[in-house]
């Protein structure tokens, strides 16, 4: 198998890391006084905190067709949009996870990790997305056998149960999430899985990144399903940026609560796991010390954190967001508020990087209107000509660790201290192709050696963090961006049989993991 053709190359990758390891674990007294007390290891953190790796179906399986899988959205985004990913390829083979799942999860138990994040493809169950059509045992069957593996492995699976892929029957049918209809096909579908995994999966999230499916795929329309407004001139068929967002996110909310009600009703009292969503933001620092920027700051995070996570903790949306949406954004019935919220154990938060926020001087633009521009701010990742961190190979994305700080810190005291794993962190790289460049990424080792001391400080501070999931356990299909960015703190050789290979980033964490 490709892991064990490598063993050779990882041994001499051991030799390298535990040169280069006795260089980064020896770390100054001072610097870390200043923070934490020597040694830098996992031993900072309680024993049950868990370090994981995060995947997805879509950037990850490959097999997108095979034992009876049915199309989901990205199938048919992907095959019919080529031009909205970067170097027009798509998932159909991806990373053969599902093929090479055995070799992969033996790799995870070789770099130490405790838990390991993947989704289940909706379609590889119900394949013509809902449950009256039709089950497909063989869907069943592959899940049973990853998380028998993993679990064979003494390793803690996190199921995400909606990453993004939905089914493209219901899309046909009634246009998926911008119908409440959803709701029922995505629970008996939730359902099928607490059933037949919830014996061994006992940490659930209902969803991935609301946020970003509904203002990617609904207002810029760069993601499946890709809609967007005619004005946006982004090759969308249809769509409306200005209030398909907003209803978008509002069923999913309605789906997520139904979700967390029939496990908590009917799964929890035997199975005795816990389910929560996953939510993303970026942090977002005042421009200046002036009050519209300090207000324009927590705008920012309304419309982006607080979306979501307002309801789920309050039961409606945040006042700034009511005031600025009016009627584009959709009320809560009180038997709606009801179900959503406090409908979580946890909140997995996934974090990437941080943004100046300003007022927006200028008035709002009231011809051309999209959810990404409602919260008035202006955001800019430079201050007076200096970076908010130090860049990475994805333009979007600067190395801001205060960033995962505060906005921890922030959640701990605007949102009554949930627990919280970080399900998502990492950088990217582009551009690179070689083997020997890709896997000496200095770069992402001093990354999560810098974000691990953050969320330290804010466990140390108060924080109810309870583990840290770097994005992402390999190499994968980025979405817009396909092939071109590496996120792996393992690389994929795409020229090369898909061929896998520890980076520098792995043996670090697998010595930080003392394993
Ligand atoms: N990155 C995010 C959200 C970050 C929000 S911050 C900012 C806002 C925004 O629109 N984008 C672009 C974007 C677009 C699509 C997906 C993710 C990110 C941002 O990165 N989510 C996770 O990102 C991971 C990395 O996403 C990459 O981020 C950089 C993009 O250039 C690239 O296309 C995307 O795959 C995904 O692989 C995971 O599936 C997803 O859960």
């Amino acid at each position: 198998m490709a892991f064990q053709g490598s063993f050779l190359a990882i041994n001499l990758l051991i030799f390298l890391a535990n040169f280069l390891a006795k260089i980064e674990f020896s770390v100054s007294a001072k610097v870390l006084s200043r923070t934490i007390s020597t040694p830098f290891n996992r031993t900072i953190f309680p024993s049950d905190f868990l370090f994981g790796a995060s995947t997805s179906t879509y950037q990850y399986e490959g097999a997108w067709n095979e034992d009876g899988k049915g199309p989901s959205i990205w199938d048919t985004f992907a095959h019919t949009h080529p031009e909205k990913i970067l170097d027009r390829s798509n998932g159909d083979i991806a990373l053969d996870f599902y093929h090479r799942y055995k070799e992969d999860v033996k790799l995870a138990k070789f770099e130490g990790l405790d838990a390991f994040r993947f989704s289940i493809a909706w379609t590889r169950i119900f394949p013509q997305g809902k449950l009256s059509k039709g089950v497909n045992q063989a869907g069943i069957d592959h899940y049973n056998n990853l998380i028998n593996e993993i679990i064979a492995l003494g390793i803690k699976p996190l199921v995400t149960l909606f990453h993004w892929d939905v089914p493209q029957a219901l899309e046909d049918e009634y246009l998926g999430f911008l119908s409440p209809k959803i709701v029922d096909d995505y629970l008996d579908f939730v359902e099928i899985c607490f059933k037949h995994f919830g014996d061994r999966v006992q940490l659930w999230t209902t969803m991935n990144e609301p946020w970003i499916f509904a203002s990617m795929g609904y207002d810029a329309g760069s993601l499946a399903p890709g809609r967007c407004s005619a004005w946006r001139n982004n090759n969308c068929s249809a769509g409306n940026s200005a209030t398909e967002p907003y209803i978008v996110g509002h069923n999913m909310l309605l789906a997520h609560g139904a979700a967390a009600k029939l496990y908590r009703q009917k799964y929890k009292p035997i199975q005795k796991g816990e389910i929560g969503i996953i939510l993303v933001s970026q942090w977002f620092e005042p421009f200046s010390n002036k009050q519209e920027d300090k207000r324009a700051s927590k705008r920012a995070l309304d419309f982006m954190l607080g979306w979501f996570l307002h309801p789920l903790t309050y039961g409606d949306y945040p006042r700034t967001m009511r005031k600025l949406l009016g009627k584009r954004l959709p009320k809560f019935t009180p038997k709606e508020s009801k179900l959503v919220k406090e409908s979580f154990e946890f909140i997995g938060m996934n974090y990437y990087t941080s943004n100046f926020a300003a007022h927006l001087s200028t008035p709002p633009n009231t011809v051309n209107i999209s959810s990404g521009t409602d919260n008035q701010v202006n955001q800019t990742t430079s201050r007076n000509g200096k970076l908010i961190g130090d860049p990475t190979g994805v333009s979007i994305f600067y190395v801001a660790p205060w960033g995962l700080y505060k906005l921890l810190v922030y959640t701990k005291k605007y949102y009554k201290n949930p627990t919280v794993y970080v399900t998502e962190c990492g950088m990217g790289e582009s551009d690179i192709d070689d083997v020997a460049k890709g896997i000496n990424d200095a770069q992402r080792v001093d990354f999560y050696k810098r974000h691990i001391k953050a969320l330290y400080r804010s466990f140390r501070d108060g924080v109810n963090v309870k583990g840290f999931f770097a994005w992402s356990f390999f190499d994968n299909f980025e979405w817009g961006s396909g092939y071109t960015q590496r996120f792996g703190i393992n690389f994929i050789d795409y020229k090369n049989n898909l061929k896998r290979y520890p980076k520098r980033s792995a043996l670090w964490m697998k010595r930080f993991l003392l394993k």
